[in-house]
């Protein structure tokens, strides 16, 4: 460098070329090759990693800033990679609880974590500087030309041709099929348990999967398709675990998920076929497929809905793109949906003053028949059994945090900006859980919700589903759905909850869940009495 300085005169090129042509480059080289022959590897290794953990320590000061976390890196480099492998919810609230922002860095990600209800909804509203995020697995497992990875106005677009799929009129359709697989699965959960009570966890994983398959293909996907889509789906949950090889090699576990995908979203291209011919013949609309085929054929024949610029909201999709996006579907609820069905029927089990009043409206709508079957103007009726489900969202949310990776860096607040490229994720399980807001947080009381109730007060806080641009689209139908079931359950079955002292310990496992499992028995009951 000094040799450099030294002569270099600016405005004297000559004498700067001549420098270069007197140089002696083989004293130089021999020089370097003789300091490389001597220096030992493992001084080079040294050197090198201690350059990089140097590095990887420097840089975590600098993005960490202001903000709450550990001083330094206890791990260098991996940082609490270790910890993440099995993480612990009341690390977690440790971690919320250090402050409004705090970080770690994990294999020199940086990651933000916002804990505040204002924090949070400002990340999941701030579409021009972060975007989901997702393992870099999941790109080949749902395919790069899927939806889900599109951003800002491509989503936008494409998102408005898929929000008329779950309006409330459109889930009204699918109630029928829906009811057929509730019934079917309340029977076997029955049978299941005859002798002794038996783990729920898979069990429910199972009926969500199959209520899903059910309300997006209708009767064009057969039962063998909905067990072994049912069965397999764990490999695609596995795939998509946090920490996995981001190739795909053959016979790991991120093979055997795009395999799986793959014969799912095959089954779902036939499926979305079967739902063209038989709507474009003027059949009647039951399922997810059928609606969307319905809105295209309205669509091209000018009768849908248009927007702004005067544009269809709804285009042709081919039956690879229908294929893609229910994926989608499946893919986003089944976890959450899966949390929320085993929370729902402990808490529902484990209070026999709420499954009373569960039962007492369920007849009371019915006008005593419980047979009446379900229909949206039914489900509309269900105030209190609907206070539950929303309370157990409330109280247990299934999805407590949601990442997003910044696209530039981000002035989040007045004193931090997050840096390009780092991962920020805003926490909804703090707004969920503000005693200003919900007197008691952590108790479960369904009448909080009772109409006019300060809850109703707060939606900010209600972030169970997200908000802005990529909010759930599967929100009102989880509602509705739940509703529907829970109050079928509480009055044809008797539940018993085998308590455990892990049943009110949390687990996390990409959602939330019981740390037992959630270990249950059922029995017939008869659904005309309340008690
Ligand atoms: C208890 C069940 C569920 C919970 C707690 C839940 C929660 C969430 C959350 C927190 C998000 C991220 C929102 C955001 O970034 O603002 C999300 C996105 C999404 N959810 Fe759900 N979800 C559930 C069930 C479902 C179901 C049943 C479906 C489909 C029928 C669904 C479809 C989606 C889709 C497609 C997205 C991405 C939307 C987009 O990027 O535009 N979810 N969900």
């Amino acid at each position: 460098m000094e040799f450099l300085t030294n002569n270099i005169p600016v405005a004297n090129s000559t004498l700067f070329t001549d420098n270069f042509r007197n140089f002696d480059y083989e004293g130089l080289k021999t020089t370097v090759v003789t300091a490389w022959q001597q220096t030992s590897w493992w001084l080079i290794v040294t050197v090198a990693t201690l350059a990089v953990v140097l590095y990887d320590q420097v840089m975590y000061q600098i993005y960490k800033g202001s903000i709450a976390g550990p001083r330094y890196k206890v791990w260098p480099v991996i940082g609490p990679f270790l910890e993440s492998l099995d993480p612990k919810f009341h690390e977690y609230q440790d971690k919320w609880a250090s402050g409004p922002l705090s970080c770690v860095s994990i294999f020199h990600k940086f990651v933000v974590i916002a804990s505040t209800r204002d924090l949070a909804r400002k990340i999941f509203q701030s579409p021009n500087y972060v975007k989901p995020c997702v393992v870099d697995v999941a790109i080949k497992i749902l395919r790069p030309s899927n939806w889900v990875f599109l951003d800002g106005k491509e989503h936008s677009d494409y998102r408005k041709g898929l929000n008329p799929l779950f309006t409330k009129s459109a889930l009204e359709l699918y109630i029928p099929d829906q009811e057929k697989i509730m019934d079917e699965y309340l029977k076997t959960f029955v049978e299941m348990t005859k002798d002794e009570p038996s783990v729920f966890f898979p069990a429910f994983r199972e009926l969500m999967c199959a209520i899903s398959l059910k309300t997006f293909c209708g009767d064009y996907i057969s039962r063998e398709q909905i067990k072994s889509i049912a069965d397999d789906y764990y490999l695609i949950t596995a795939a998509l675990e946090l920490v996995n090889f981001p190739v795909i090699i053959p016979y790991t576990k991120t093979w055997y998920g795009k395999r799986t995908a793959d014969m799912t979203m095959k089954i779902f291209e036939s499926c979305a076929q079967q739902a063209k011919e038989r709507i474009n013949a003027g059949g009647e609309p039951s399922c997810v497929m059928d609606f969307w085929v319905q809105l295209m054929k309205q669509a091209k024949d000018g009768k849908g809905e248009k927007s702004a610029d005067s544009k269809m909201v709804i285009r042709e999709f081919s039956n690879r793109e229908i294929s893609e996006a229910v994926f989608t579907f499946l893919f986003a609820s089944q976890d959450a949906s899966s949390s929320l069905c085993c929370w729902l029927f402990q808490l529902v089990a484990d209070r026999p003053d709420v499954i009373k009043k569960i039962r007492e409206e369920q007849l009371r709508i019915r006008n005593g028949d419980p047979h009446v079957r379900l229909t949206g103007e039914l489900i509309d009726q269900m105030k209190y059994t609907n206070m539950v489900v929303r309370e157990t969202l409330r109280y247990r949310p299934p999805v407590i945090m949601v990442p997003h990776v910044t696209k530039k860096a981000y002035p989040i607040s007045e004193n931090y900006t997050v840096p390009k490229g780092a991962m920020v994720i805003p926490t909804v399980y703090p707004a969920l859980h503000d005693p200003e807001v919900y007197e008691n947080p952590d108790e479960f009381i369904p009448e909080r919700w009772v109409e006019g109730a300060p809850a109703w007060d707060a939606p900010k806080n209600w972030l169970v589903f997200g908000t802005g641009v990529h909010r759930c689209l599967g929100q009102t139908y989880v509602l509705m759905t739940f509703t529907a079931l829970i109050g079928k359950a509480a009055m044809f079955l008797n539940f018993d909850h085998k308590v455990t002292p892990l049943s009110e310990e949390i687990k996390v496992f990409a959602t939330l869940f019981p740390k037992d499992d959630l270990i249950m028995q059922f029995t017939h009951r008869d659904p005309t009495v309340v008690e």
